[in-house]
């Protein structure tokens, strides 16, 4: 209780102390200054005395009445107020506790608190505050239910989250606190509802797309953290739309809500798995140590969608494709990863469905590369930097040049020249193979318009992809540049790796030239039974082999069995044969020994300008090393 006196009593004491010294002091003074004699001295000595005390008397009167109708006042609020507080701590709706400061011992409870504990305000009072707090029941695990949440337990057990607030009081001079309690389960069960509207796929309960971003960025942190890796699939369903149109679309729903559910029972605790809508779902796969790890999981998954599906009376059959990007080996954005995931599901799907396909940065990398390179190879067409080089195929007989070959030089801006080898790899199979081959047909055919004026007409031969999808297109053209030819005079030279891959193909386009008079040339021989095959038969009008490739290497004193067995398997079929690609003199009279029919290479000439051709027809390759030991070379 606060003892300590008012300022205003101490400012009345004052005063009145001020006062009555003044008037001691100065009264005796005045009365012997007033009175005429003793007696009149006495008797004004006697009226100042009576006078003081009366007006004394009545100011402590009046300082006593004002007092005491204070501390009236006082009391009467006072008591108001206490009656007050009590009505609103005995019925407010919220459950009051009056607790002891320490060990929290419940020292008054209000009716709210009695009703909400159970069984009754007075059972509460003694009892411990904080023995009513538990743990989160283990539906309170809910992700919709906010973290921190307390949970408090009913005398009969149940739990139920409450909103706690503590003020500090003195109760009696003892301190304790004051403790509100409200129940919340009401708006809690509401917050979740709520959460799971906008957080949860109404038809199959999954989380939806607005969950996944938030799982997807804490599954990378995780990954970053543990340097574990994380698989995002893109799964969708294969023939989904096939149930609806047949079953129904209550059907359809039933399917998705059973495969939600398969999805879910193949996953890890720490897995996710989202209904993007339709039939497409994203899971992500958490902690894996290799990619072996993740297709195991997915080929459950593949396995449980396969299963058949119950749908009133009716028997549903779905599969999915997924297609996964394993982050960080994959794009290191989740919006990256998740577009490879699906990219690579579109291949999946491609590949022939019910499978998995993983996106594979280094190869999607290298892919694009090459994409950037077939551009260039375009740019470089329109802008007359690729342009044809001519190498002669020299007769050993005579001599004499047999016929150039065309062969495609880029002029690099900055590589400066390169051959065709150094990018037309990266050509063949690509959507530039076509274009490069009638940009090669119609080149021929303007440097041979122009000879033609110059009076030579040399044979040509010209390298084709001639890829299957090509060949119709690519026959007008060869059949252009033919018709400006002599019959025979223009021979098709085919990669024999291209014709491995299409043996039909071959059979038209040799076909489709034969009868265009044009010659076809089987190139890039190296061993095996292609080229056996091509010379027993005599589908091909030529075959092309590199002793090089063939083990006849610099200084060899004899040629390497494979060479020597095609030269004479050429003979006895009676089929024309150049060995091409000579780089080294020395061989020329190992080939003209073993009757090679006919050469090409950099030991007999390099490729020239188109301009320089005429020039190399009437040159005459004379063969002056037989039998001459070191001075063996072409003049
Ligand atoms: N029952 C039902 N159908 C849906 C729902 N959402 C989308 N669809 C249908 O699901 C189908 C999905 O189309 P697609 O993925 O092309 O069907 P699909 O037969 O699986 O085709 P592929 O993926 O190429 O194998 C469409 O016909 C949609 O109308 C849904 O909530 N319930």
């Amino acid at each position: 209780m606060n003892a300590r006196v008012p300022g205003f009593v101490w400012r009345i004491v004052a005063g009145y102390a001020l006062v009555a010294v003044l008037w001691i002091l100065v009264s005796d003074e005045i009365v012997a200054w007033v009175a005429a004699d003793l007696a009149e001295a006495t008797w004004i000595s006697g009226v100042k005395g009576v006078g003081f005390v009366l007006v004394t008397a009545g100011l402590l009167y009046g300082v006593l009445r004002r007092f005491w109708r204070k501390v009236m006042l006082h009391g009467t609020r006072g008591r108001e107020a206490t009656a007050r507080y009590r009505a609103l701590f005995e019925h407010g709706n919220d459950a009051m506790l009056v607790i002891a400061e320490g060990d929290e011992r419940i020292l008054e409870a209000n009716r709210a608190a009695g009703l909400l504990y159970g069984p009754g305000k007075q059972a509460l009072v003694g009892r411990r505050f904080s023995d009513f707090q538990v743990a989160a029941p283990p539906e309170g695990g809910d992700e919709a239910v906010p973290a921190g949440t307390i949970w408090h337990r009913k005398a009969g057990g149940l739990r139920f989250p409450v909103e706690v607030a503590t003020t500090a009081l003195t109760w009696d001079g003892e301190p304790v606190r004051l403790v509100i309690v409200r129940d919340v389960s009401g708006a809690l069960a509401q917050k979740v509802t709520l959460d799971r509207l906008a957080h949860r796929d109404a038809l199959t309960g999954l989380p939806n797309r607005q969950v996944l971003a938030d799982h997807q960025r804490l599954a990378m942190a995780h990954a970053q953290r543990t340097g574990s890796l994380l698989g995002v699939c893109f799964l969708d369903l294969d023939g989904f739309k096939a149930v609806n149109d047949s079953f129904g679309h209550e059907a359809g729903d039933e399917l998705l809500r059973q495969i939600a559910r398969r999805i879910k029972a193949q996953l890890r605790a720490g897995d996710t798995v989202v209904r993007l809508g339709g039939d497409e779902f994203v899971l992500l796969l958490v902690d894996l140590d290799a990619l072996a790890e993740c297709e195991g999981i997915l080929m459950r998954v593949l396995t449980a969608i396969a299963q058949p599906v119950a749908l009133d009376g009716h028997q549903a059959r779905v599969t999915a494709s997924i297609g996964v990007a394993v982050y960080p080996n994959d794009g290191l954005g989740a919006d990256r990863l998740l577009r490879d995931a699906d990219e690579a599901m579109y291949r999946a799907k491609a590949a022939g469905k019910n499978r998995i396909a993983f996106f594979n940065a280094i190869l999607e990398r290298r892919a694009k590369v090459r994409e950037e390179l077939l551009d260039r190879v375009t740019r470089a067409m329109n802008e007359a930097q690729l342009t044809l080089h001519y190498q002669p195929i020299v007769s050993m007989g005579s001599g004499r040049v047999l016929a150039v070959e065309a062969l495609l030089r880029w002029a690099h801006p900055v590589l400066g020249v390169l051959p065709a080898s150094e990018f037309l790899p990266f050509v063949n199979d690509g959507r530039v193979a076509l274009d490069v081959d009638l940009f090669v047909l119609a080149c021929a055919r303007a440097d041979m318009a122009q000879w033609r004026t110059g009076g030579c007409e040399p044979a040509l031969h010209v390298n084709l992809f001639a890829h299957a999808s090509h060949l119709p297109r690519l026959v007008d053209a060869i059949a252009a540049l033919a018709g400006d030819l002599p019959a025979q005079a223009l021979t098709v030279e085919v990669d024999s790796a291209n014709l491995m891959h299409g043996a039909e193909v071959s059979g038209t386009l040799l076909s489709a030239c034969h009868a265009l008079g044009v010659r076809v040339a089987l190139d890039g021989v190296v061993a095996g039974s292609d080229s056996i095959h091509a010379m027993v038969t005599g589908t091909f009008d030529e075959i092309k082999i590199a002793p090089g490739l063939m083990g006849l290497g610099p200084g060899a004193s004899g040629l390497p069995p494979l060479v020597r067995a095609h030269l004479d398997l050429a003979a006895v079929a009676g089929r024309h044969l150049v060995a091409k690609e000579l780089g080294f003199p020395e061989h020329l009279p190992l080939l003209a020994a073993a009757g090679c029919p006919a050469v090409q290479g950099f030991a007999v000439s390099k490729p020239v300008a188109a301009a320089e051709v005429p020039a190399l027809l009437t040159r005459q390759f004379a063969w002056t090393g037989i039998g001459s030991g070191d001075s063996n070379g072409w003049i």
